[in-house]
């Protein structure tokens, strides 16, 4: 797999993720807002009463063995910042110095959404070409994509329609679309301002939802994310909710990408299964 991040692949890692209570920036109880509400396909501003109550019922009844996973796709642009958005996020760091990403790397963040524990896939692809076959086939199953430009190098925004179509392209879910800017700090207030509206049209194109952020100041990178989070949960709650009243006895049915473990594991195990799902195993 990797290179420049501290990999999150080991298995007493993952176990962390799973088990401890979600810290407090990863607790999320009411809907994140977009970043404007005129850049947005999606008009969802609260969790709905089927969540809610799908939730409050899930809390009392769920067991250990219960996961609620959804995987977010990372594409760009070579240097635009994907690797430094998501360092800022999961390790709160941020480095001046370019590593190239090989391939791709794997974070997985733990999130507690209306007091039910969900995990958040980050896979952070390769924007040099000479990676893109190994990337390419990280893309599959994806719940979100990021499409990653850089608000200092215009060039890099003219490219998002085409990683929008290559992450896409095969895809048999409708996953949630983010067109995301990076390096805010470098931008003045007018380069800023013409850039940002050519990029809310180029949202639109996408069918995305846009935002603007700094990985060296940490502008906006936790409300995308929680944004993003509680999307994806909402989401696969609303799915998992309706499959259950389809199936009054469905409790013990697997529903994808929840998975519901018929025998109960030691928590490692589960860590462990996780990691072979994800098959970054062999290759971190
Ligand atoms: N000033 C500033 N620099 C940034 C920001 N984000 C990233 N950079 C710098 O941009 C360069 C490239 O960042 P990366 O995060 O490695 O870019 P990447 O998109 O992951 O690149 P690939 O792995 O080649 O696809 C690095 O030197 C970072 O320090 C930002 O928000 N502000």
């Amino acid at each position: 797999m990797t290179k420049k991040t501290r990999l999150n692949t080991g298995a007493d890692e993952q176990w962390n993720m799973i088990r401890i209570k979600a810290k407090k920036d990863r607790t999320i109880d009411t809907f994140p807002r977009a970043f404007r509400d005129d850049a947005t396909p999606y008009t969802i501003s609260s969790f709905s009463s089927t969540v809610k109550d799908f939730c409050a019922a899930k809390k009392k009844t769920s067991s250990d063995g219960e996961l609620n996973i959804s995987k977010l796709i990372l594409v760009g642009d070579v240097s635009v910042g994907k690797t430094s958005l998501v360092h800022r996020f999961c390790h709160d760091l941020f480095n001046r110095d370019y590593k190239a990403t090989i391939g791709v790397d794997f974070e997985v963040e733990r999130f507690d959404v209306l007091d039910v524990p969900f995990t958040l896939q980050i896979w952070d692809t390769a924007g040099q070409e000479r990676f893109k076959c190994i990337a390419a086939s990280y893309y599959r199953g994806a719940n979100v994509v990021v499409v990653v430009f850089d608000l200092a190098d215009i060039k890099t925004l003219e490219s998002c329609i085409r990683w929008l179509n290559d992450a896409t392209d095969g895809n048999n879910g409708k996953p949630f679309i983010f067109l995301v800017g990076t390096k805010r700090d470098l931008c003045s207030a007018d380069s800023y301002k013409r850039i940002e509206s050519k990029a809310v049209e180029m949202a639109k194109t996408m069918e995305a939802e846009y935002w603007s952020i700094s990985a060296k100041t940490g502008e906006n990178v936790q409300n995308l994310f929680s944004r993003i989070s509680a999307m994806a949960f909402d989401s696969l709650i609303t799915k998992e909710a309706e499959a259950q009243k389809d199936k009054p006895n469905a409790k013990d049915v697997l529903i994808a990408p929840s998975i519901k473990l018929t025998k109960r594991r030691t928590p490692k195990e589960m860590a462990t299964k996780l990691l072979r799902r994800t098959k970054c195993w062999k290759n971190s």
